[in-house]
């Protein structure tokens, strides 16, 4: 059995963080373990109430795994403030752990802050050398790139950038742009744009018109690391946790009233082990 490790904040509601990543490792067919570095109380609504665990703590559940499971792929998510990024690179470094997909989470879908802005630097000087890929959205692909949350830059340009911090792969997803305005008479795509350093690769997938789009980019990134660890090569990762993600978006589920999750066991359903 592959083993995967999610390091990650707790989404009381399900849809995002720890649960996202650990129901969608559990459809990869992988075995998924945990470090939580957050506790959020949050909803389909947003987030109510964040507290960040101990850092001694965290760095316990890092040894107690580390000691006794060889992962085959990792992934980040929530890491709250700049002390667990550097906690986490030094974890990652110390057990020289292969296989690592970033996903620089900085803010929920509704809004409300995940990250300490003092962590921006951490994320750039220690977590991204150590990262095979790393999974920025448009909005947190400018911050770490250097730019305004709002400012207008060509996403090759910030893949270009962001690449040069020592990640062997950037992925600069697409769900933020304006997919509405684009061509018109063709079904309209969403396209996250893959960078190896030399050559840019587009991994374009069906839009779908929904806010039910919560826990979109943690299940992303851990469909990356089920599908390293089960032995894909990037490339052919990406293309396959594209159509999951895509298909997970497809098919609607209703659980709050705000915007809700992707349907995590879409893959379990197509393979007629669930209803
Ligand atoms: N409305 C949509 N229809 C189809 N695919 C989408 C849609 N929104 C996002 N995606 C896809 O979902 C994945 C996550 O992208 P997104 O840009 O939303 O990341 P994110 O902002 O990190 O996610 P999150 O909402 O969890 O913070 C990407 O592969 C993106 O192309
Ligand atoms: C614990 C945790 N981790 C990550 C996200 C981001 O997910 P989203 O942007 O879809 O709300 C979240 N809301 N909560």
């Amino acid at each position: 059995m592959q083993k995967v490790l999610t390091v990650a904040g707790s989404d009381s509601g399900g849809g995002a963080g720890i649960q996202a990543d650990l129901k969608t490792m559990t459809v990869h067919n992988v075995y998924g373990a945990s470090v939580i570095t957050a506790l959020t109380a949050q909803n389909t609504l947003g987030v109510q109430d964040v507290s960040p665990v101990d850092l001694d703590f965290i760095a316990s559940q890092f040894d107690s795994v580390f000691q006794d499971i060889n992962f085959d792929a990792a992934k980040t998510g929530m890491l709250a403030t700049k002390e667990i990024v550097i906690l986490t690179s030094e974890k990652f470094k110390e057990y020289n752990q292969a296989n690592l997909v970033v996903d620089p989470v900085m803010v929920a879908t509704s809004g409300d802050l995940l990250l300490e802005s003092t962590a921006v630097d951490a994320y750039r000087e220690k977590l991204l050398p150590l990262a095979k890929v790393v999974t920025p959205n448009l909005n947190e692909a400018r911050v770490l790139a250097g730019y305004e949350p709002n400012a207008e830059v060509d996403p090759e340009e910030l893949a270009r950038k962001i690449y040069d911090f020592g990640s062997e792969y950037v992925l600069v997803k697409g769900g933020h742009s304006n997919i509405e305005a684009t061509v018109s008479g063709r079904p309209p795509q969403v396209t996250d744009i893959l960078y190896d350093g030399k050559n840019f690769t587009e991994l374009s997938g069906q839009y779908i018109k929904t806010n039910n789009t919560h826990g979109t980019g943690c299940t992303l990134s851990a469909s990356i690391a089920s599908n390293l660890a089960l032995g894909l090569e990037v490339g052919k990762a990406l293309e396959a946790s594209k159509q999951y993600i895509t298909r997970a978006i497809k098919d609607e589920i209703e659980i709050g009233s705000g915007n809700n999750p992707v349907n995590h066991l879409v893959k379990c359903i197509e393979r007629g082990e669930a209803t």
